[in-house]
């Protein structure tokens, strides 16, 4: 009886690893598969251990999850190079801003993640299942991207709150993922917040994924992930005047140090 099982499950195995190597599009779609099975199986067991050590939602939890979702890279063949790491170490609160690409982007976010950061994310990510129990366990501010009225008085309620509660707010300007590796135009959202927090900017840059993930050549292999923390911008005496400013510096910075990055050649247009 327990031979025969370990014979079907060595087939299926066998059959997995044929149509792996036989069509890119069966690869990749196992590959994510796995990883989003992998997200929803972690998040059960994180947010098991989260109301067992704290009890309910709190900030306390993303070392938990952090922790969790540290060991995924394992799993992939990912692998990260990290520079600027001292740059988080800022007095108080701070808006940390990162380019974002892919869902895959939750590893990136962990490996460098500080203590006491919660992420902007959009309101339909608590409709995930366990990932959303466990965003919402971690803090996670939900805004919806439908309303924007809604979503600025939920942003202005954070610039008064992370001060209040000394934590750092990370917020993907672009809004959305992108995996052209290019920037898309920032949205103004994280840096009114910083403005009116009077607190600094903190920009992290992600290299390009496209030399290893690909959704649409269904490209996902192993590979490398640079990733630098860039020195804080600060935003005392700022004011609302200056956020189109503070965004554009930001993006022009940025989009430089993507292109370092991916080893592209730095374009010498200014896309703002
Ligand atoms: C185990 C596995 C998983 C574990 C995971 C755990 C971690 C999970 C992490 C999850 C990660 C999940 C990651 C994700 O889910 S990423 C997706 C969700 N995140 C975002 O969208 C964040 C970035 N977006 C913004 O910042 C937008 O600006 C918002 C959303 C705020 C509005 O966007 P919208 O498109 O609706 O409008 P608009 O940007 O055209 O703005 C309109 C006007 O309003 C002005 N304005 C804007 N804001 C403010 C303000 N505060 N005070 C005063 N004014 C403000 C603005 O300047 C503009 O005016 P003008 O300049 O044109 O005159
Ligand atoms: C009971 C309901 C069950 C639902 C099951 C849903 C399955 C979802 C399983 C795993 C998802 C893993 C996702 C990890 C978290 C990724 C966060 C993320 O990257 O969100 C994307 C968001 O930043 C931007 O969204 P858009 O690019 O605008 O779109």
């Amino acid at each position: 009886m327990e031979l025969g099982w370990l014979l079907w499950g060595t087939a299926v195995l066998l059959l997995l690893h044929v149509l792996m190597e036989l069509s890119p599009s069966v690869n990749f779609a196992l590959r994510i598969g796995f990883y989003c099975v992998l997200c929803l199986v972690a998040s059960g067991l994180a947010a098991a251990a989260c109301l067992l050590v704290n009890g309910g939602r709190t900030v306390k939890n993303m070392r938990i999850i952090r922790a969790v979702v540290r060991t995924f890279k394992y799993f992939f063949g990912v692998r990260f190079e990290v520079k600027g790491l001292e740059n988080f170490k800022v007095e108080g609160p701070a808006i940390i801003v990162s380019n974002h690409q892919s869902i895959l982007d939750m590893m990136g976010l962990m490996e460098v993640l500080p203590d006491n950061c919660v992420q902007v994310g959009k309101k339909e990510l608590m409709y995930t299942g366990t990932v959303g129990l466990i965003t919402y366990l971690g803090g996670v501010i939900f805004i919806n991207r439908k309303s924007t009225s809604s979503a600025k008085m939920v942003m202005s309620e954070v610039a008064k709150t992370m001060v209040a509660e000394n934590v750092k707010v990370w917020v993907y300007p672009e809004g959305t993922r992108n995996c052209t590796g290019d920037l898309l135009p920032f949205k103004k959202g994280a840096f009114h917040i910083a403005v009116q927090a009077q607190v600094p900017v903190i920009p992290v840059v992600y290299s390009s994924f496209t030399t290893f993930y690909n959704p649409k050549t269904k490209l996902f292999t192993s590979g490398k992930i640079k990733v630098e923390i860039l020195p804080p911008i600060e935003t005392k005496g700022l004011t609302s005047d200056d956020v189109t400013d503070l965004t554009d510096r930001c993006f022009n910075t940025m989009r430089e140090t993507l292109f370092r990055l991916s080893g592209r050649p730095s374009e010498a247009k200014d896309s703002s």
